[in-house]
């Protein structure tokens, strides 16, 4: 059986990468598994430790770090992310398309790690409709959408590192640009 693709999906907070994802894996002809993050985030109401991250203690991640366990990880306004290393090996040789949903730090962390990974960076139709977007989900105090947007400006100045660059106009245009360039990926590694 061959290796799966690994697949970087990266972007600001609010863009839509979630909802883009979700959309995604509606298509099981894509064979894609998503990589649980580790974070020291507290979880938003309705999140589930273990299926949308592995939620921790700051003590439990930094030991993860010195032992190696992370294939990234990153700050990201007040917290820790990252990707538990030995899962997303264990998905890549079950043969498996991995998506790594993360923000740009850890993105590059992983392109210097693993030059063939399929990275695509989602970008907003505009600033306005990023905020508008990220305001209109509610889940973050108003000192923290100010960081987050702030960090989006700085972040999307990145976007040429990615090996694609997708606009969110609309969920389904996204998800079926980013599922056209998944197939070709795919296609060129077999
Ligand atoms: N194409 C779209 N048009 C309009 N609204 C959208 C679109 N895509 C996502 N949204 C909305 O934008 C908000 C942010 O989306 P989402 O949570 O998926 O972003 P995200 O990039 O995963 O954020 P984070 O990085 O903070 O986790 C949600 O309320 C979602 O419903
Ligand atoms: N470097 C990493 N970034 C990650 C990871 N998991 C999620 N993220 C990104 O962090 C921000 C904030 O996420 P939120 O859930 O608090 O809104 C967002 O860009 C995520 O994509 C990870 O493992 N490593």
């Amino acid at each position: 059986m061959s290796k799966g693709l690994l697949i970087i999906l990266s972007g600001p907070s609010g863009v839509g990468k979630g909802t883009v994802r979700a959309k995604l894996f509606e298509d099981q002809t894509l064979n894609l598994a998503y990589s649980i993050s580790m974070t020291t985030r507290s979880a938003r109401p309705g999140e589930v430790d273990g299926r949308d991250y592995f939620f921790v203690d700051r003590d439990t991640f930094e030991k993860k770090v010195a032992e190696g366990g992370l294939l990234e990880h990153a700050e990201f306004v007040g917290n820790y992310y990252g990707t538990p290393k030995e899962h997303v090996e264990k998905l890549l040789n079950e043969g498996k398309n991995v998506l790594l949903e993360i923000e740009v730090q850890g993105a590059l962390q992983v392109m210097a790690k693993v030059p063939d990974a399929l990275t695509i960076f989602l970008v907003p139709p505009s600033m306005e409709e990023l905020e508008r977007r990220i305001r209109g989900r509610r889940t973050e105090a108003e000192d923290i959408v100010r960081q987050r947007l702030e960090k989006a400006e700085r972040e999307i100045k990145t976007k040429d590192n990615y090996k694609h660059v997708v606009v969110n106009n609309t969920i389904d245009q996204a998800a079926s640009e980013i599922a056209a360039i998944i197939r070709s990926a795919i296609k060129k590694q077999d």
